[in-house]
């Protein structure tokens, strides 16, 4: 256990003490002391630790991991911190362990992201087949699941251009594209995200254009970007500018505080509203 200041010296020594892996959660976690923490990319941390920290770190063996919680305690910098233990963890079968974690995601009763491992549920009309990747989009995400569920509002997307920029693992634009739109570009500016989508779309048998920002060309009936506020207020002119006249905007990755800094930044180009809300994230979208 380590305060808010002491996080980052304790992890650091943790790994020189050669910890495989050290991982810091909050320690006052399901109780009303709980502290949410929200970061952005690019960002200074809004803290470097929560008020009472729990460091993890795993260790090779329990001799080693012994002899790093010694060492540890006598260090100055360790003053105010404490071991709380130190405990064997049971072999597993990680593989299945982590499959498990990812069961189907129900977007609507009708609409499912199916893990390849498990069967698509009877009542699932539209499946996307996807597992968890390098990627961002698996549909664990309120902001992905927030997307996905406006695309089923839609209902249907023929004759549409559709572009889904910041694809990820191009979870939107195949949600689009399984809803019948006939042409989708999917931009990232992550390579690997790029190879990922298009993996992903040959999977479900969809046809899109995986590629870098620039292969966005023209205007398109829906721009989907689920990015996060400060770059999407930063690309507020250059997703305005792909949207065509009629076209819907349709924006995620927005925490609910900052609903009205997303208005302000948009508003020279187009009137955005929240349509959907989920655990704190919320989706904007505006016709423009
Ligand atoms: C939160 S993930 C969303 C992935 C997927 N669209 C979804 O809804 O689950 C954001 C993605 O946007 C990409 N990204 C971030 N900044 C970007 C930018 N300026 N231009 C294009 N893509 C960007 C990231 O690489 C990442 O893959």
């Amino acid at each position: 256990m380590a305060p808010e200041d002491r996080v980052e010296t304790v992890s650091d020594a943790l790994d020189a003490l050669d910890a495989l892996s050290v991982s810091v959660e909050d320690a006052d976690a399901q109780t009303d002391a709980e502290q949410a923490l929200f970061g952005e990319p690019g960002m200074p941390p809004p803290k470097e630790g929560w008020q009472r920290s729990r460091v993890i770190a795993l260790f090779a063996d329990e001799a080693l991991a012994k002899e790093a919680a010694s060492v540890l305690a006598l260090q100055d910098f360790f003053e105010g911190c404490a071991v709380l233990g130190v405990a064997p963890v049971p072999e597993q079968d990680w593989v299945r362990l982590t499959q498990s974690q990812f069961a189907p995601v129900e977007i609507t009763p009708e609409f499912w992201i199916v893990p390849t491992w498990h069967e698509p549920p009877e009542q699932a009309k539209q499946v996307i087949r996807l597992d968890p990747g390098l990627a961002f989009g698996t549909g664990t995400h309120p902001t992905t699941r927030m997307c996905l569920r406006w695309i089923a509002r839609q209902g249907a997307f023929a004759d549409q251009r559709v572009l889904d920029y910041g694809c990820g693992s191009g979870i939107l634009a195949i949600g689009a594209a399984k809803f019948g739109a006939p042409d989708i570009d999917a931009v990232d500016i992550d390579e690997a995200a790029v190879s990922s989508t298009r993996l992903n779309a040959e999977a479900n048998g969809v046809r899109l254009n995986a590629g870098l920002p620039e292969a966005a060309k023209g205007g398109y009936d829906t721009v989907l970007a689920n990015i996060l506020a400060t770059p999407l207020k930063v690309l507020a002119p250059l997703l305005r500018s792909h949207v065509a006249p009629g076209g819907s905007l349709v924006l995620a990755g927005i925490l609910e505080r900052q609903a009205d800094e997303l208005k302000q930044a948009y508003a020279p180009y187009a009137a955005l509203e929240v349509s959907d809300s989920e655990d704190g994230w919320i989706l904007m979208t505006a016709r423009c």
